[in-house]
């Protein structure tokens, strides 16, 4: 049995229930299958019985593993993050499917969520990861990541995976999740905007703007001095960034124009 490399996020799913029931959650489209991080393959084979399969693998040890296995698997050796720099995953509309590694789990589904050739993600991820993602308003959880999530699809947690489905097993709990997008890509400026005003979750929406927008004044949109951005939905959230964008690029001009 090949060890695990700690590394690369390898925590193997070797439960046959669980991986059955990921198939059976599997999205109902005829679109091609992106895996990343197919590992030693227990996830590609259930895939494989249903879909064209896409996979890419960082680990050389496991390519040559799964070259042997499935002869017929269009496999990329490789950093799949890399190739994403050179455009999107594949050439024709894919459903991302995949045991995500943990380290770079988010950053993962953020790439994807703006990849206009994909059309739905079903991944699974750490559990509190996964609760960010799929927050609702007010909820303690709620973050920049479900505003930006929900901007651009229908997002559900499925159900949970205990650590022992896994060999290693895993220190937390796992979640399936998936992401059923009804836009291609989210506005990259916006993502950068709700950073800001999340920089400090437990300080109030004004302090975390002004330190950008200066006389960012909530009252001029409805919104009172205290209020928190946990407490301000995503609507509101695209109105605040469109104004303010509107207001600064004007600034901007009026200096150019008086200079
Ligand atoms: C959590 S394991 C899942 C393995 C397998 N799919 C399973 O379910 O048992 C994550 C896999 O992603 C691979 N991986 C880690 N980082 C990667 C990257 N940047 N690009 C491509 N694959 C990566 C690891 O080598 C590992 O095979």
């Amino acid at each position: 049995m090949i060890k695990a490399k700690k590394k690369f996020g390898q925590n193997f799913l070797k439960d046959k229930h669980y991986l059955e029931k990921i198939s059976e959650a599997m999205p109902n489209t005829d679109n091609l299958v992106v895996e990343i991080g197919p590992g030693l393959g227990d996830l590609t084979e259930k895939l494989l019985e249903k879909r064209r399969v896409l996979a890419y693998e960082i680990d050389k040890d496991l390519c040559e593993i799964l070259k042997e296995k499935f002869p017929n698997l269009n496999l990329k050796c490789g950093d799949v993050l890399e190739y994403w720099q050179k455009g999107s995953l594949a050439e024709e509309d894919y459903d991302l499917i995949a045991n995500l590694p943990y380290y770079v789990a988010t950053n993962i589904i953020l790439r994807a969520l703006r990849d206009p050739k994909c059309k739905n993600i079903l991944v699974l991820i750490q559990k509190e990861v996964a609760d960010k993602f799929s927050a609702k308003l007010g909820e303690k959880n709620y973050s920049s990541l479900a505003i930006l999530a929900s901007q651009v699809a229908d997002v559900k947690k499925l159900f949970d995976i205990p650590p022992g489905a896994f060999v290693p097993a895993p220190k937390v709990t796992s979640s399936v999740i998936e992401f059923r997008k009804f836009k291609d890509s989210y506005d990259e400026e916006f993502a950068k905007f709700l950073k800001i005003a999340f920089a400090n979750p437990r300080k109030t929406l004004k302090k975390n703007l002004s330190a950008v927008y200066k006389n960012f004044d909530p009252k001029e949109f409805g919104l009172a001095d205290t209020i928190r951005p946990h407490q301000v939905d995503g609507s509101t959230f695209f109105r605040l960034f469109s104004a303010l964008k509107e207001r600064s690029e004007y600034g901007k001009r009026k200096k150019r124009d008086n200079s």
